[in-house]
Order: structure tokens, then C-alpha cells, then sequence
């Protein structure tokens, strides 16, 4: 296990805000990851998440703001940021025609790196996340798990230092979900940095050492992962965040008898 050095931030996001039209996704965000955590964000739908990350990953470009990796600017050094970074973002598009090897050698080959390398990496990133028992399908034909599968192969293939993964575990399996947390688990310990998003409180509070919560695109808790359950819970804590936005449940649907 290497030392890890907190003092080193991994990404940095300062004043980042989007707009679409009237609509204002992410109003001003900022938040520092160290070196060697798992952060995890937060927050309901529709409020500014996946915004969020695809500013900080070169993604979308922001109205304001600016996002560092390892000290590299995301916009004006964006190729040297992109070498550093693994990312799988919401709503990835794939190349639908191939197999999901000849996506990772696609991957690997337009990323620079030795075709020896692509083949064993591929290799092991198939048979860990439990993808090359079905060697002759066509991306078009995955699951929706083996499609975040497979985006996720992509983006670990070139051993990023800072990995930005866009609800990874949803719509995977257990067994495959446990792989993944259990890879995660030993990238961060070998010193590698996580930031994931996720809707699911249990896993949050179970992998992350640091959390951000995030609501109507502003960022409204953001500490260790004790300090912002607070002593609560992470999903008792979500909820208050969250407050008023909730529904009323008690009459449920008058009209939902069956
Ligand atoms: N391309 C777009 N055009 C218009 N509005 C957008 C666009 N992308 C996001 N939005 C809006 O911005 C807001 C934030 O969306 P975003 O996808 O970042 O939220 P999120 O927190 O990731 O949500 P979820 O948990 O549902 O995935 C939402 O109101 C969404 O409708």
C-alpha cells in the first residue's frame, strides 16, 4: 500500500455554474478532493450532479468556473488533464457496432497506448467485470448493466490517478457491484482517488470517506462522511438536506386501488 498524502488535492472545482436557457443546473459550485479518497456526491434528481461532474471532466463547458486535476487545468490543458483523469459519464454514447474487446482496443488505441497492453488490460477488465463469457456480442445488444460495465472498462484501461464515475453501480448486480466496490476499494487504498455519484445512501455511507451533497446546484453539505450524517445516518441526513422537496405520502394515490 502506498502513502498516501491527503495534502494533495486531486480535483479542484472553483465557482463552477451551467445554465440551459432559463434553467439553471449548477448555480456555483466548488469542492476540493484529496488525494486518495473516495468522495461521494449527492443529491436529488434534476439537481446539478451530473452537470457537476461533466464540467470538471472536460465534458460540458461551464459558464464559470474552473476545475484542476492533479493541479492541471481541465480547459486550458485539457489533454494533459484527460491523460490523468478516467471517466464515465451519465448517458455514455458507445460505438454500437462493436464488441465490447474491440471497444476496449478502440479505447486503448486512440488513447496512445501499446496494443500488448490494450489486449492483457482488455483481458483482465473483461473477465473481473464478468463481460467475456459473451465474447461475439455487439454493444448494441448489453444490458444496461453490462453497458456501465463496459464504460467502466473503459475507463480504468489506461490506470488513470483520478477515476470520475457517474453512478457506476446503478442498474448492476449485486455479485457485479460487489466486484466493482472491491476494485474501487483497492485503486483508493494503492492511492488512486475516487469521486462517484450515487443515489444509493448505504453505499455512499459504506465506501466514502468524504461526501458532498448537492441541491438545486449549490452545494449544501460537504465533510468527511461522518460530519455530514452527523451522527444520523447518511440517508436520515439526505432527507432533512433535502426537506421540503419531498412529497406527501400519507394519502398516497386516491386513485391507485387495486
Ligand atoms: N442538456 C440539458 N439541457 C437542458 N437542461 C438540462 C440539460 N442537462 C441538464 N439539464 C437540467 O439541469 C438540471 C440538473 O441536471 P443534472 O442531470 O445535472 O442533475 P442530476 O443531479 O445528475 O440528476 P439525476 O440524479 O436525476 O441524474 C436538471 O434540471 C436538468 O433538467
Amino acid at each position: 500500500m502506498r502513502t498516501v498524502r491527503p495534502d494533495v488535492v486531486a480535483l479542484r472545482i472553483e465557482g463552477l455554474a451551467r445554465s440551459f436557457g432559463a434553467k439553471v443546473a449548477v448555480e456555483a459550485v466548488d469542492l476540493e478532493v484529496p488525494r486518495g479518497s473516495w468522495f461521494g456526491l449527492v443529491g436529488p434528481n434534476g439537481a446539478g450532479k451530473s452537470t457537476t461532474l461533466a464540467m470538471a471532466t472536460g465534458l460540458l463547458r461551464p459558464d464559470s468556473g474552473r476545475a484542476e486535476v492533479f493541479g492541471v487545468d481541465v480547459w486550458s490543458r485539457r489533454a494533459d488533464a484527460q491523460r490523468l483523469l478516467g471517466v464515465l459519464p451519465d448517458g455514455l454514447a458507445l460505438p454500437e457496432r462493436l464488441t465490447g474487446r474491440e471497444l476496449l482496443r478502440f479505447t486503448g488505441l486512440l488513447r496512445g497506448m501499446a496494443p500488448a497492453d490494450v489486449e492483457r488490460r482488455a483481458g483482465d477488465l473483461l473477465g473481473v467485470l464478468g463481460l467475456d463469457d459473451a465474447p461475439r456480442t455487439l454493444v448494441a445488444e448489453y444490458s444496461t448493466g453490462m453497458r456501465k460495465k463496459i464504460g467502466l472498462a473503459a475507463a480504468l484501461l489506461h490506470a488513470p490517478r483520478l477515476l470520475v464515475l457517474d453512478e457506476p453501480l446503478e442498474a448492476v448486480d449485486p455479485v457485479s457491484a460487489a466486484t466493482i466496490k472491491g476494485l474501487l476499494r483497492r485503486y483508493v487504498d494503492d492511492g488512486g482517488t475516487v469521486v462517484f455519484s450515487s443515489h444509493v445512501m448505504a453505499v455512499v455511507e459504506q465506501v466514502c470517506d468524504r461526501v458532498a451533497a448537492i441541491v438545486d446546484g449549490r452545494v449544501v453539505a460537504a465533510g468527511t462522511t461522518a460530519e455530514v450524517a452527523a451522527g444520523a445516518g447518511l440517508e436520515a441526513r439526505f432527507v432533512s438536506l433535502v426537506g421540503g422537496r419531498g412529497r406527501r405520502i400519507e394519502e398516497g394515490l386516491p386513485w391507485l386501488r387495486p
